[in-house]
C-alpha cells in the first residue's frame, strides 16, 4: 500500500489491538462494563480531534485523511461488551453476530482506508459486504483454529444447535478426542468459512490497484489455515493448524497476480 495507508492501517490495528487486549489481555479480569463505557468516551475524543494518548493520535490523524466512520468502532467495542458476558452461541445467527461485532467491523474500518479503485462500476454497498465477508471468514477460521485453546479456558464458539445435531456436546470439546462425529462437524464449519471466503473475492478486485496485493495475501495465508486443520485429520484440540514459511512465501507472488485482474465489475461476461 502507499506509505499513507499503511500507516492508517497500522493506526485501526493498534486501536483493535488495544480493544481486544482490554478483554483478553492481562489485565482482563479487572475490566468492568464502564472501563468499556471509558474506552467508548476516549474513542469519540479522539474522533472529534481530541486524543488522550500517542496511539489514539495516529487514528486522530488516520480520520482526518481518510473519511471513516465511528459506527464500526463502537459496534466493536459493545462486541467486546457481549464477550464479557457470553461464553456460549445458540446457533450460527448468534456466532455470526459475534464475529460482525469483532472482525466484520475490521473489515469495515478498512475500506475507506484502502479506497475503491476509481475505474469501478461496483458499488459501495457490494465493496462493504465483501469486507464484512472477509472479516467474517477471518474470524471463523481463527475460532476453528482455536478450539481446543479456547475451551481450556472455558469457552466453546461453535454453533450449540449444530454441535447438538451431530450427535456432539460441549463435554466431546472438553474431552478433546477427535471421533468421525466431529470431523464431519468440522467438514460443515470449514465448508461455510470458505463460502465467507469465496464471497470476499469479487470485493477484493473492486479495490485500488495499491491496496490489491496486502489483501489477495493476508485472505491467501488466513484461508489455508483450514487447509491446515484438515492435513491435521481435524485435530483443533491438541494441534495447532499452521501455515508454514515455504507455503507463506509462495502466496505472496501468488497475491501480487492476484492484483493484476481487472475489477470484476468491468469484466464484461459477468455472471
Ligand atoms: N505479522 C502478521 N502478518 C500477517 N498476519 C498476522 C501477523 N501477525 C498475526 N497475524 C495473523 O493475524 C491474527 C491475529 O494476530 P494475533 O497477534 O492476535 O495472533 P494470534 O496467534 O491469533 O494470537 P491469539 O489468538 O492468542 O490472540 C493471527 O491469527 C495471525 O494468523
Ligand atoms: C475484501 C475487501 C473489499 C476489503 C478488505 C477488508 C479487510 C481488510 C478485511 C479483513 C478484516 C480482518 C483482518 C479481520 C480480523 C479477524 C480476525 C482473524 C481476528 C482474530 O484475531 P485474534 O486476536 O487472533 O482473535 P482471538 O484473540 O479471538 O484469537
Ligand atoms: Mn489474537
Amino acid at each position: 500500500m502507499t506509505e499513507e495507508r499503511r500507516r492508517a492501517i497500522w493506526a485501526i490495528y493498534v486501536w483493535c489491538r488495544r480493544t481486544d487486549e482490554l478483554v483478553d489481555g492481562p489485565n482482563a479480569s479487572h475490566i468492568t462494563p464502564q472501563a468499556l463505557d471509558r474506552w467508548e468516551r476516549r474513542l469519540e475524543d479522539l474522533f472529534a480531534g481530541r486524543p488522550y494518548d500517542m496511539l489514539d493520535a495516529a487514528l486522530s490523524d488516520t480520520i482526518t485523511k481518510f473519511p471513516i466512520d465511528i459506527q464500526p468502532f463502537k459496534d466493536m467495542i459493545d462486541g467486546m461488551r457481549t464477550d464479557l458476558k457470553k461464553a456460549r452461541y445458540k446457533n450460527f445467527d448468534e456466532l455470526y453476530m459475534y464475529c460482525y461485532y469483532v472482525a466484520g467491523t475490521v473489515g469495515l474500518m478498512s475500506v475507506p482506508v484502502m479506497g475503491i479503485a476509481p475505474e469501478s462500476k461496483a458499488t459501495a454497498e457490494s465493496v462493504y459486504g465483501a469486507a464484512l465477508a472477509l472479516g467474517l471468514a477471518n474470524q471463523l477460521t481463527n475460532i476453528l483454529r482455536d478450539v481446543g485453546e479456547d475451551a481450556r479456558r472455558g469457552r466453546i464458539y461453535l454453533p450449540q444447535d449444530e454441535l447438538a445435531e451431530a450427535g456432539l456436546s460441549d463435554e466431546d470439546i472438553f474431552k478433546g478426542v477427535v471421533t468421525e462425529k466431529w470431523r464431519k462437524f468440522m467438514k460443515r464449519q470449514i465448508k461455510r468459512a470458505r463460502m465467507f471466503f469465496e464471497e470476499a473475492e469479487q470485493g477484493v478486485t473492486e479495490l485500488r490497484k495499491e491496496s490489491r496485493w496486502p489483501v489477495w495475501a493476508s485472505m491467501l495465508l488466513y484461508r489455508q489455515i483450514l487447509d491446515e486443520i484438515e492435513a491435521n485429520d481435524y485435530n483443533n484440540f491438541t494441534k495447532r493448524a499452521y501455515v508454514g514459511k515455504a507455503k507463506k512465501v509462495l502466496a505472496l507472488p501468488v497475491a501480487y497476480g492476484k492484483s493484476l485482474l481487472l475489477p470484476y465489475s468491468l469484466r464484461n461476461n459477468q455472471t
